[in-house]
């Protein structure tokens, strides 16, 4: 490591790893002090040397699921809370499954499916199964952008099957890696700075399958059950485990409000957040590491038939300490929810009722009325503050070092 200072997009002085096969190249050697004067990443490649500064490092987000279980939707919400929309690369692939934005790029990891369709008939395995993806190429990948290097990334066609030539990607503030499998290989979850899975119940899968594959693409009702089916067992082998190792878990359950009701349109979810995770502190309500049950139906909120209810309290989930935010039910009118807002306490916001003016703004996303829309867009502003707080971090380095 040498300690380089740095003119870029970064006005203190960043910590640098200088990599170099000769001693002097270039025109600086490790020992000078390095200028640069344009550029926004301190990387070249290509010369024969590589620097990389830490604040320029990428923060990584790994968001797990099944397919149709709300990832984009929830990175839309995340995206917003950015500002600015995210779109596929411009000039590219048509069928890109990338997204980018001013601060964010999302990747989505079905573009390390190492088998294409036909490939996958052939072997008889599905998507989910390790052996029709490439961890190898995923790892490499996703720790070169970390260090802030681009690289050119496969693309999976969903609408051919096939895998088309490489995108380039170039190294974002923020990295998400959103699939099937963020989780799976211990190198690339290592490479995580958060980590969320969306954890959603058989029978609310199934209720949003048919709503969306029957009514929005033309899918029979026995087509979508035998999907399904046929996905199950690799969707308990490989996915379902690694919510053991996500910092947030939202779960969608039917509500317990209305008994024996499956029919997946009233909700019960439950944001569960692992405690002593590096920047993120969990949101409570009214008392921390309390157990509350709140009714806040009454004369602050309109609730009709079955109402809405509340619970927070500590829980133990895979071993570990976990605090769980649950809401059962669905608002009546949103605008109402700042009310609700205003008993969660270490919401990330950066003004009063920001997570009710998120919720507003995309009240035509899917979920805006339950808890499903509210914790999506909680987590969105924690991401938030995790990335401004390494990104903090990061600059108090360099003047932590030079103290020692
Ligand atoms: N919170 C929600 N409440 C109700 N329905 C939802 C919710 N989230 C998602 N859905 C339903 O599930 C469908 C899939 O959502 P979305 O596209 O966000 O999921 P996905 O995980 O990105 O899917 P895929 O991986 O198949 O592209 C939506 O069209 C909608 O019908
Ligand atoms: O689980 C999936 C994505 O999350 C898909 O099933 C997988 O990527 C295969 O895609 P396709 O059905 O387009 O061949």
């Amino acid at each position: 490591m040498a300690i380089c200072t740095v003119y870029s997009t970064h006005s203190l002085d960043s910590t640098c790893s200088i990599s170099t096969p000769t001693k002097t190249h270039l025109g600086f050697n490790q020992k000078q002090v390095v200028f640069f004067t344009t550029g926004k990443r301190m990387v070249k490649r290509g010369g024969g040397y590589k620097i990389t500064c830490s604040a320029d490092k990428t923060v990584v987000i790994g968001l797990a699921a099944d397919s149709g279980c709300g990832k984009s939707t929830f990175m839309r919400r995340l995206t917003s809370v950015f500002g600015g929309a995210a779109e596929p690369p411009k000039g590219g692939n048509p069928d890109s499954n990338t997204l980018i934005s001013d601060t964010t790029t999302v990747i989505c990891l079905d573009d390390y499916h190492s088998l294409d369709r036909t490939g996958r008939k052939e072997k008889g395995v599905t998507a989910l199964d390790p052996r029709a993806n490439n961890f190898g190429l995923m790892y490499e990948q996703v720790k070169a952008l970390k260090d802030g290097i681009a690289v050119e990334k496969p693309i999976y066609n969903h609408v051919t099957g096939l895998l088309d030539p490489p995108e380039t990607i170039k190294p974002p503030k923020i990295l998400v890696i959103e699939g099937l499998h963020p989780m799976f290989d211990q190198r690339v979850r290592d490479l995580l700075d958060f980590s969320l899975y969306l954890d959603i119940s058989n029978e609310v899968k199934f209720a949003w399958k048919i709503q969306r594959d029957m009514a929005e693409r033309g899918h029979s009702l026995e087509s979508i059950k035998a999907s399904i089916e046929a996905r199950k067992p690799d969707f308990e082998a490989y996915i379902d485990p690694q919510r053991q190792y996500a910092d947030a878990v939202i779960e969608v359950l039917p509500t317990q409000l209305i008994p024996g009701d499956n029919e997946g349109k009233t909700l019960r979810v439950r944001l569960i957040m692992r405690e002593g995770v590096k920047y993120f502190s969990p949101v409570y309500l009214f008392d921390e590491g309390s157990t509350i049950s709140w009714i806040p139906c009454g004369r602050k909120l309109t609730c009709s038939y079955p109402g809405i209810k509340f619970f927070y309290g500590p829980e133990t989930y895979f071993g570990n300490e976990v605090s769980v935010l649950e809401m059962d039910g669905q608002f009546d009118r949103l605008d109402e929810l700042i009310y609700v807002e205003s008993h969660l306490s270490n919401l990330s916001t950066k003004f009063y009722g920001e997570v009710t003016q998120q919720m507003l703004k995309h009240s035509d996303f899917p979920g805006s009325n339950n808890g499903t829309g509210l914790f999506q867009t909680i987590i969105g502003l924690k991401i938030r503050d995790l990335y401004e707080q390494i990104l903090a971090s990061k600059a108090a380095a360099p003047l932590e070092a030079s103290k020692a």
